[in-house]
């Protein structure tokens, strides 16, 4: 997958560019990540690339020049890559106003050829420039960030997991509790025991089957206890409101 980055501050991409499963997808060349700065695109002495509000109030935005040319500049680079036949990227800004960002919506976004992530800085860009350059508005959650950097090196982090071959074992993707709707099951590593607290049995014991059962009772129950919302989309397998029905008795005890 291609991803264009446009930022005031693309040492920041680094973190994602640099390390771990997005580095390692990087190196592999199954990920390019490629980033525009809009101050490369201001024709001032300055190098301006924010500027008042009209209305007044606090704080500045982006200016729309150098932002527009480093989003068309970053389109037209993906269109120029080397390779097979090409869509025009999708160009997706990152913002508290935009879509809430879950796994169903990074395994939409995972599927795209390409895209180009806008990184907002201040207090966001001019309303034009997003009617005429974005295609897509996101937001990782609600709250407010000083820019967009982060989100969108959440947003490529999370994307990047789902290319195929990024994760060594296939499964953990699938296994991912987001992946099936469902929080997370506790996991457990060596010692045995620690602090007094030991590992529950079934996982020592090497019982595959009984192990299975253990996660998706675990996983469906901590939904149950901390994330209900999460249940009230999901269609629960016989077995699945059986382990829960389980969970519940013995939570309830
Ligand atoms: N919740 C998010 O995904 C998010 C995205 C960006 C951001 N800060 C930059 C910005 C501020 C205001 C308007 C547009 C962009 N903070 C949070």
């Amino acid at each position: 997958m291609w991803i264009g980055v446009v930022t005031l501050f693309p040492e920041m991409l680094r973190a994602v560019t640099d390390y771990g499963v997005t580095g390692r997808a990087i190196a592999q060349g199954r990920l390019q990540v490629n980033c525009w700065n809009p101050r490369e695109f201001t024709e001032d002495r300055h190098r301006t690339v924010d500027d008042r509000p009209y209305g007044g109030g606090p704080g500045m935005l982006m200016k729309i020049d150098p932002l527009q040319k480093a989003i068309v500049t970053a389109k037209q680079s993906a269109l120029a890559r080397d390779g097979k036949t090409k869509s025009v990227p999708k160009v997706i800004y990152l913002s508290p106003q935009g879509k809430r960002l879950d796994q169903a919506g990074v395994n939409y976004l995972a599927e795209l050829e390409s895209m180009v992530l806008v990184a907002g800085r201040y207090e966001g860009v001019d309303e034009r420039l997003i009617e005429a350059e974005v295609d897509e508005e996101w937001s990782i959650g609600d709250f407010v960030l000083s820019g967009g950097e982060i989100p969108a090196m959440a947003l490529i982090d999370a994307v990047a997991r789902m290319l195929p071959g990024t994760l060594g074992h296939e499964d953990s993707a699938i296994e991912d509790s987001f992946f099936s709707g469902l929080l997370d099951c506790p996991h457990y590593t060596r010692p045995e025991v620690f602090q007094d607290r030991q590992v529950p049995d079934v996982l020592l014991g090497g019982n595959h089957e009984k192990i299975r059962q253990w996660r998706l009772k675990q996983a469906l129950g901590r939904t149950w206890g901390r994330r209900p919302d999460l249940l009230e989309h999901l269609t629960l397998t016989s077995e699945m409101k059986r382990l829960l029905d389980e969970y519940i008795r013995e939570y309830s005890v």
